[in-house]
């Protein structure tokens, strides 16, 4: 065959392959939010693929297996290493765990085919074992129904029995089937902040899954912009770490060496029943508590200061009523706002100068430089924030649907609320925008002087036109010093209660240029009370959020899925433990609602990936000579 032949067959089979995947039905996205470092949660919601194995295995099933049977089946595909052991010690008598063995084989095989057959090969592949390739291969591409070639694979699948490869072979199919149950995972921010194990989340990311992305959120904008050397999200968030006793997460996973921050914050503060730490983990002792509570408290006298210097710094950030600490009279134990003066119970303003009430100390100073150091130089932190910004962004607009984490600014009517910075207005699609190119500035310069990038980074974080938090104020002195509820409060921006309207969903579509028949998918505010679809469907919130918060202490949040058949809401089951959930069998769903229904059947042409697919057939084409 000459050359020319070949290249352009080559071609031609190419396009051939191309416009198959093109017929395919589109893969399962999932939508997830605010899963602020419980591994544990994620992981259980991830391996359930947000519910849908449960629902894969319903329908490969029923009829045949008992609903406790498939339960059975749906838990060993959730944690398969867990359940493996359990069964090992109820079954004893070897020939009973042969068959178990084999029977179970076959029956996640059968699942395994059946969540793999939208998939092109070179997916499935991916989310097979590399180790036990040669097998699995065989067993999941297989035609077992081929009458001539039944008794090749029984004999296979004896084999792996046999040579006692069966727990190795279940584990790795279970996880095949937890990949394929989801082809996408959008995360809609607030990974960090809270829980204990945020760095589990990115390292199940980045080294077990394919397809995902991250809208940003504002917790995880403090640990950006730590590492871009910003000291006011630093000491934000190592004052909620120690709120959440886990200041060991930065000394263990990222590296700080935290010895100058305690040691000053225990020789400058005393205990007080305002800085408790918010959780109460058993084992937790006296100690650490005490030195919790130090540290929250030198943290967020050093946070206040720098934050006022910050707000006179940066008057477009019109952050005047976020200065406190200078209203705090000279007797330290009242503060006078506007005409009123409230009593301050429990205050903490010893190294505080009345006459220069933001000037740090030179001891703060000292703690400060260390630590902002040790942060822009945590190879660790490093790592992760720049897995968390190559992957992720401020907003996206993916499949038609738009996502980010908290909100679009606006005023009651719904327009756009301008943010007059760098000698330019930025509002809507602009500001989200001008976000993210800072945000990615500040991480390519780093620097800890008190640079503009720092002090934006850190105005995403609490500041009121900021579309990452959403709110008025931030009144983290308030909740800890003043006993007044009403100052407590933190306001809404107008845009949660008109993400009910309709209209407001079609305006918010147009600013981004998308057309008016897809989603708006954000996270960020628990719903207590309203249902978290909104806006005629056209608005869902996915939050999965804390149980502690939850109105109903049986729902643990909400996960949305958008697959060749529509999108629907699903209401999680509430998480305790790992533990808990493999001894109940409990399903994560506890109740799912139809966001939309597609009339016919999506297919990979009707996405993004399929329009990548159709220029990349038309280049194709034009190569044929
Ligand atoms: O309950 P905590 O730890 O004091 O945190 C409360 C703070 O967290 C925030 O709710 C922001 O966190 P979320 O993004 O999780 O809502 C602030 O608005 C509030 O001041
Ligand atoms: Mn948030």
């Amino acid at each position: 065959m000459d050359n020319e032949l070949k290249s352009n067959n080559d071609i031609k089979t190419k396009i051939v392959k191309l416009s198959a995947i093109l017929n395919l039905p589109k893969g399962t996205e999932a939508f997830i939010s605010d899963i602020h470092g419980n591994d544990d949660k994620y992981l259980n919601i991830i391996r359930s693929g947000a519910g849908n194995v449960s629902r894969k295995v319903e329908e490969v099933f029923n009829g045949r297996l008992t609903k406790l049977n498939q339960r059975k089946l749906v838990c060993l595909i959730y944690y398969p290493e867990e359940v493996l052991a359990q069964i090992h010690e109820q079954i004893t008598d070897p020939d009973e765990a042969k068959q178990w063995s084999m029977d179970t084989i076959n029956s996640v095989l059968e699942v395994v085919r059946y969540v793999s057959s939208k998939y092109p090969r070179h997916i499935i592949d991916k989310a097979l074992d590399t180790d036990l390739y040669e097998i699995t291969k065989k067993l999941v591409f297989g035609d077992l129904m081929a009458p001539d070639k039944q008794q090749y694979y029984r004999e296979m699948i004896k084999t792996v029995v046999n040579l006692k490869m069966n727990d190795e072979f279940i584990i790795s199919i279970c996880h095949a089937i937890q990949k394929l149950a989801i082809e996408r995972i959008h995360i809609i921010g607030d990974v960090y902040d809270r829980g204990r194990h945020p760095e589990a989340i990115i390292k199940h990311l980045s080294e077990s899954w394919q397809n995902f992305d991250f809208e940003w959120g504002n917790h995880d904008i403090l640990w950006m912009g730590s590492l871009a050397g910003s000291k006011l999200c630093m000491l934000n968030l190592i004052r909620i770490c120690a709120r959440y006793h886990n200041l060991k997460l930065l000394e263990n996973v990222y590296g700080i060496d935290l010895t100058s921050i305690i040691k000053f914050a225990t020789h400058a503060y005393v205990p007080m029943s305002n800085f408790e730490p918010r959780v109460n983990f058993a084992g937790m002792t006296d100690d650490e508590k005490n030195v919790d509570n130090c540290v929250q408290q030198a943290a967020a006298i050093m946070q206040f200061k720098l934050e006022g210097q910050a707000i006179k710094r940066r008057p477009e950030f019109d952050m005047n009523d976020r200065l406190l600490l200078d209203k705090v009279n000279l007797d330290k134990k009242s503060i006078t706002i506007g005409e009123k003066t409230y009593q301050i119970k429990h205050g903490c303003f010893q190294t505080v100068n009345p006459a220069s009430p933001y000037q740090i100390t030179h001891s703060e100073q000292t703690v400060i430089i260390d630590l902002i150091n040790q942060f822009t130089h945590s190879t660790q932190l490093n790592e992760h924030m720049w897995f968390m910004l190559d992957h992720g962004s401020m907003y996206l607009k993916h499949n038609g649907n738009l996502l980010f984490h908290g909100c679009i600014p606006v005023d009651k009517q719904g327009n756009f609320l301008p943010l007059h910075v760098d000698g330019q207005s930025y509002a809507g699609r602009s500001l989200c925008d001008y976000s993210e190119y800072i945000l990615k500035d500040g991480l390519r310069h780093p620097t800890t002087g008190d640079c503009y990038n720092s002090d934006f980074i850190w105005y995403l974080w609490e500041g009121k036109n900021s579309p990452l938090f959403g709110k008025d104020k931030m009144t983290t002195f308030e909740r800890y010093f003043i006993d007044e509820s009403e100052l407590q409060t933190e306001h809404l921006n107008p845009f949660f209660e008109l993400c009910n309207e309709e209209w407001f969903a079609d305006k918010l579509m147009k600013e981004f240029n998308l057309n008016s028949r897809g989603h708006i998918i954000n996270g960020h505010t628990p719903e207590f009370t309203d249902s978290p679809v909104k806006a005629n469907k056209k608005i869902v919130v996915v939050n999965g959020l804390s149980e502690i918060n939850s109105r109903d202490r049986n729902i643990g949040g909400y996960a949305l899925l958008f697959d060749s058949y529509g999108m629907r809401l699903e209401t999680l089951r509430a998480f305790r433990s790992r533990q808990e959930s493999i001894e109940e069998m409990s399903d994560v769903v506890l109740d799912k609602q139809i966001v939309e229904h597609s009339a016919e059947r999506r297919t990979v042409k009707d996405t993004d990936y399929g329009q990548n697919i159709k220029k990349q057939i038309e280049r194709l084409a034009e190569e044929l000579k």
